[in-house]
């Protein structure tokens, strides 16, 4: 069932479109990542569903009602940004118990389930019995966690997260990022987040929606957007750069780094060519490359190659056998890896 309806919302500051008539839906229980370069509106996007940010058109309907003359604590959204916004002088058990009473009046609790509830959210996040620590002793990660039982505690009928990641550091980012998506799918949460890292989207999402200037430019599982990216702004955005002009004819197309064979049903003529990294292998012949960069990723080689022809050309191999710099290999390109993006 669908919890959240935009239809045709935008958003103007003066004359420019800020959010430019998006249509988005987000189903009970689904976690949607939307993710976007700076100032393409995503935040905006999420201040809107919230009831920060008026819309200059369209409608936003929770649970099917339109929300138009809802307040902000009337919606049952919860809202996490990034500066987490924890009260400094209040400890970690206050912090949580004040998005318990957030809730509004209705079906308040008493002050012993208060306490029962705070400490059951604060299992759940992973800080089992630090209702009396101060806040200015937390670690970021921790800090984060308490950001999160605080927004988790009115049991909002959908999780708003802008940049819920945002200041940490990789590693921790990616540990919490799984928690997050094994704590939502086992509480079935609904969540919208934002987010400009795509690998944090990918991982936590069930969809992504990737923005561009107030629109939306593609969406679909991490999958889908993963090996079909719908644009060249798309494929750059998810960090692709062997992107091509190509004339495309039947099954092959002509580009500057030679013939490539494209996937059976590609659109034909003038488009641009995207070949992910896992399509450019070695091979006895083909096109002759310098070696230009070597990277190691942990489970495979990324390389930087410079073509006889064309612009330079990222490739990965595996550990065994991957040249060095300054070695000349030749390259052939596997269908798979080539996705034919719609000139734009
Ligand atoms: N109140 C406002 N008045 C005028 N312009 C605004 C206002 N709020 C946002 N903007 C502009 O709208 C654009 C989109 O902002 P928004 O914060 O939604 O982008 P974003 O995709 O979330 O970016 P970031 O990743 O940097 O947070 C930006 O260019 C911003 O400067």
């Amino acid at each position: 069932m669908t919890l959240l309806e935009l239809a045709g919302v935008s958003v103007r500051f003066g004359e420019r479109a800020v959010v430019d008539a998006v249509d988005l839906e987000v189903a009970e229980h689904e976690v949607v990542c939307v993710l976007g370069p700076s100032g393409s509106g995503k935040s905006t996007l999420l201040r809107v569903v919230a009831g920060l940010q008026p819309v200059s058109a369209g409608r936003v309907l929770l649970g099917g009602a339109d929300q138009a003359r809802v307040p902000v604590h009337r919606r049952g959204v919860g809202l996490m940004f990034q500066d987490h916004q924890l009260f400094p002088h209040r400890d970690v058990g206050g912090n949580v118990a004040f998005g318990l009473r957030m809730r509004g009046s209705a079906g308040r609790p008493g002050r012993g389930s208060y306490e029962e509830r705070v400490a059951e959210l604060l299992e759940l996040v992973g800080l089992p019995g630090a209702q009396g620590r101060p806040v200015a002793s937390l670690s970021g990660g921790e800090q984060q966690r308490v950001a999160l039982a605080r927004a988790l505690a009115p049991s909002p009928r959908l999780l708003m997260l802008d940049e819920p990641l945002g200041q940490l550091d990789r590693g921790l980012r990616e540990r919490l990022v799984v928690e997050l998506r094994e704590l939502f799918s086992r509480l079935g949460t609904t969540v919208l987040a934002v987010t400009h890292d795509q690998g944090e989207a990918f991982a936590l999402a069930d969809r992504v929606v990737v923005m561009r200037e107030g629109r939306i430019a593609q969406a679909g599982t991490p999958l889908e957007v993963w090996q079909r990216p719908a644009s060249e702004f798309v494929a750059r955005f998810l960090g692709f750069e062997n992107v091509i002009p190509a004339v495309v004819a039947g099954g092959a197309a002509v580009t500057a780094w030679g013939e490539v064979r494209v996937p059976a049903g590609s659109p034909q003529g003038e488009q641009n060519l995207l070949i992910r990294p896992a399509g450019v292998v070695q091979a006895a012949a083909g096109l002759r490359c310098e070696v230009l960069a070597r990277t190691f990723r942990g489970t495979h080689v990324a390389l930087r190659l410079r073509p006889e022809a064309g612009p330079e050309l990222e490739a990965e191999c595996g550990l065994a056998g991957a040249p060095t710099v300054g070695d000349r290999v030749a390259v052939a390109f596997s269908p798979a890896e080539v996705v034919v993006l719609p000139a734009a």
